[in-house]
């Protein structure tokens, strides 16, 4: 995403914005404050802590997970190992032009015409042969009409933009540069450097100025955008031969979900059903199937096998509770995992999964912003090489203050983009929503930490740079 440029004032105007935001590492955060409600252990954001947690015992399942870069490279790789096309991606389809947008190119485009495909006026005005004055024809010619009769020496036509020129014809003079006598004979007028002279060629878009039929217009691999449709359009197409979205399934697990209402007796909102469908469409998906199972090891396994997506996403499950059956069901499909744990916090328990053959199983931590963790880790680079879609830009900022460091892991933490620099965002604890949804992108934070005004890589939030992809329908 580009940086924003700080708007006029915007410091001392924006300190309830601020506020809301909770911006970490000043004396507001409560970390800092002297009730010492709590102290971070190892500087890591593990289990359940966070600025109102208790902080969990320093007993990681997956403390060697594997690294950070490595396991998002990995679910980049994976369909490219394995049968399917050599770049890893879907089997590609003919669609029409108006569902091809997000899509990627598996054919070059290749001019059907030339374009333009007949000589074409530039401007509203006359059609003229040699040197004026000219005498006019009675009847115009306008766009879409058929071509008339050849004009000859010293005769001129009424033209509309876009319409064919006819045989002959020299220059196109616009309407505002000429003018008929009484006599009924069009003269360029001084508006024009040089008047009763106008240039040969002028304001005549020659057949084949932007390219010739059978000129490449675009290469495998581009990203259907709008002007990309246009172009198609343009050049002849009804269809487009490109990579269709990866089929995505969501299977949210626990029996202590609701759908609906206010938390009670132990039981909480699912917050990932909402979140995950949307996100998945953002990062190219289609979401086919979204379904809660509850914590039965046998509804897992049913739900799996009936399920034909290209990528299935659980949440939940993934630690080693006694009602965490995503690693056992894993076990009884013979999948072969790929990627068992992460050194990354929070999320250090998703994993990746080939459950089949060309199909896939992410599995994110339940704790809500550890699954974020999870998507933007394992889901984002493997939808991008099953789509054939560009990796994003890589970029840095500098970050505005400390982030405390896991002292093995890697460590994602949402922060707001304001001016030039990266705003670490408070209440980004693994169980809590409160910072991503108030941020633009997340920062990687390195083992150890980062210092004021760390370079830190940032990964944009699909909607942060109004991406092609993002589609919340
Ligand atoms: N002994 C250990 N226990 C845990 C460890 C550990 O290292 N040792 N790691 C913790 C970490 S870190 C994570 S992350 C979680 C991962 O757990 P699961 O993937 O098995 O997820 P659950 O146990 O099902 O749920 C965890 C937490 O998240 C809540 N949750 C689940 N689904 C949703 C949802 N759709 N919407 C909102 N909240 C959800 C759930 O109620 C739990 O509170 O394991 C730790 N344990
Ligand atoms: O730190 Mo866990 O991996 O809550 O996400």
């Amino acid at each position: 995403m580009t940086p924003r440029t700080p708007r006029a004032g915007e410091d001392a105007d924006d300190l309830d914005v601020e506020e809301a935001l909770a911006l970490v590492n000043d004396a507001r955060t409560p970390a800092n404050r002297p009730s010492g409600d709590r102290t971070r252990r190892n500087g890591g954001s593990h289990g359940n802590d966070g600025p109102h947690g208790v902080p969990a015992p320093e007993a990681p399942l997956h403390r060697d997970g594997t690294d950070w870069a490595e396991a998002r490279a990995t679910a980049e790789r994976a369909p490219r190992l394995r049968g399917g096309h050599r770049g890893g991606h879907l089997t590609p389809v003919s669609v029409p032009l108006s569902s091809a947008l997000g899509l990627t190119l598996t054919a070059p485009l290749i001019a059907l015409t030339d374009l333009p495909s007949f000589d074409t006026s530039a401007m509203d005005g006359w059609a003229v042969s040699g040197p004026g004055p000219w005498n006019v024809r009675e009847e115009g010619v306008l766009a879409g009409h058929t071509a008339h009769a050849p004009l000859t020496d010293g005769e001129a036509v009424r033209i509309a933009t876009g319409a064919r020129i006819p045989p002959d014809t020299t220059a196109v003079l616009r309407s505002e540069h000429g003018r008929t006598d009484d006599s009924g004979r069009l003269h360029a007028t001084a508006a024009t450097r040089a008047p009763h002279t106008v240039s040969h060629g002028q304001d005549i878009r020659p057949r084949g100025q932007e390219c010739r039929n059978g000129d490449q217009l675009l290469p495998v691999g581009t990203l259907v955008t709008p002007p990309v449709l246009g172009m198609a359009a343009a050049a002849g197409y009804d269809t487009l031969t490109v990579v269709p979205r990866p089929r995505a399934a969501v299977f949210v697990l626990g029996d202590e979900l609701l759908g609906e209402g206010l938390p009670h007796d132990g039981l909480i909102r699912d917050a990932l059903g909402p979140l995950l469908p949307p996100w998945l469409r953002a990062l190219g998906a289609d979401v086919v199937n979204v379904g809660r199972v509850g914590d039965d090891e046998d509804a897992l396994h049913q739900a799996l096998t009936a399920c034909e997506a290209d990528i299935v996403v659980t949440t939940g499950g993934t630690a080693a509770g006694p009602v965490d059956h995503v690693h056992p069901t894993l076990r009884r499909l013979g999948a072969e995992l790929l990627v068992d744990g992460v050194a990354v916090r929070p999320g250090h328990p998703m994993l990746l999964a080939r459950i089949a053959e060309k199909r896939y199983l992410v599995g994110l931590p339940g704790n809500p912003l550890a699954a974020v963790s999870g998507l933007v880790t394992l889901a984002e680079p493997l939808l991008r090489t099953l789509a054939a879609r560009p990796a994003p830009e890589g970029y840095t900022l500098p970050l505005r203050d400390a982030v405390q460091g896991h002292p093995h892991d890697t460590r994602l933490v949402p922060v707001a983009l304001r001016g030039d620099r990266a705003l670490p965002l408070l209440y980004n604890g693994p169980a809590m929503l409160r910072g991503i949804a108030a941020a633009d992108a997340l920062a990687v934070v390195p083992p150890g930490g980062a210092k004021p005004g760390y370079e830190a890589e940032l990964l944009d939030l699909p909607w942060a740079s109004g991406g092609i992809g993002v589609c919340f329908t």
